[in-house]
């Protein structure tokens, strides 16, 4: 039985994952953490990580950027575990990561799912081909009116995967409306929609003349999300220090 620390577990994200937990014989929250207080769980719920007194094998993690400095600096202390699924986090956390994988197990994804990390494969196959040849790359990215990190970090995933894929370094341009000229060839366009309860979409473009490809990814539902990072928490108990990522715990 692997014992959870669910962090965010008030969220939408935290909530799903409680309500598949609950029907999980091998899986279990032992305790919560979120800033906001309400009574939603069967499982004691902490404001702050540090107060949290449970014995566990690993944290779950959905909540906001400005929450996983604290987060990272716990689970460094105590040697634990993490699933760090927020987005939105700044150069600075990024390297911040880097640095407490060194001290335990850190699991980083922006996508938990199966469909976009298989997408990320196979557009580095894509790349390699179209982008010598003059395909222009574009991403958009479309979510629900909640969201509040832009653009997502499954788009900014997906482009660091087009990215790792080529010879030459691509810039992200993420805004056109301040410029007066064309686009230039080693650039990838990163655009953000936001409105209504859009789980999540994330279409690649490749632009070539005469001829576009597209490849689209379209989440109908949170629980592809929470299947996944149930799936890393599982994986990832017991495991020693470094850094983890969805293609170690799904056969692509
Ligand atoms: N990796 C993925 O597959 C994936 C999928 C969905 C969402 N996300 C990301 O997960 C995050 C959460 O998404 P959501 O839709 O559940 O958001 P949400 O706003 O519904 O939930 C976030 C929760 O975190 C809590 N929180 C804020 N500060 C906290 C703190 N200091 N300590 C503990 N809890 C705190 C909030 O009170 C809230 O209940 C976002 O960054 C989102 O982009 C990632
Ligand atoms: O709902 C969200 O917020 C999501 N965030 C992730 C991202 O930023 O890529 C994954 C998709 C859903």
């Amino acid at each position: 039985m692997v014992k959870v620390i669910m962090h965010g577990c008030n969220g939408k994200m935290g909530q799903v994952i409680t309500r598949m937990a609950a029907s999980d014989p091998e899986l279990k929250i032992v305790a919560g953490v979120d800033a906001r207080a309400q009574a939603l769980n069967d499982y004691p719920v902490f404001g702050d990580i540090s107060d949290c007194d449970a014995e566990a094998d690993v944290v779950i993690d959905f909540s906001n950027a400005a929450a996983v400095d604290h987060l990272l600096d716990w689970c460094q202390e105590k040697q634990m575990p993490v699933v760090l699924c927020t987005t939105g986090l700044s150069e600075e956390q990024l390297k911040k990561v880097e640095d407490a994988a060194k001290r335990t197990a850190v699991l980083k994804s922006a996508n938990m799912s199966l469909g976009v990390n298989l997408l990320m494969k196979l557009l580095q196959d894509a790349a390699k081909v179209l982008a010598p040849e003059g395909f222009d790359m574009e991403i958009v990215e479309r979510h629900h009116n909640q969201k509040v990190d832009a653009p997502s970090g499954t788009a900014i995933a997906l482009a660091d995967a087009l990215n790792g894929a080529l010879e030459e370094d691509y810039e992200y341009v993420y805004d056109r409306s301040g410029q007066r000229k064309k686009r230039d060839s080693h650039e990838i366009g990163i655009s953000a929609v936001r409105g209504g309860t859009i789980v999540g979409e994330h279409e690649v473009i490749f632009a070539g003349e005469d001829e576009v490809i597209e490849f689209k990814h379209t989440a109908y539902s949170k629980a592809l999300f929470a299947k996944g990072a149930v799936a890393a928490a599982k994986f990832l108990a017991g495991k020693g220090p470094g850094r983890y990522d969805m293609s170690d715990v799904i056969q692509l």
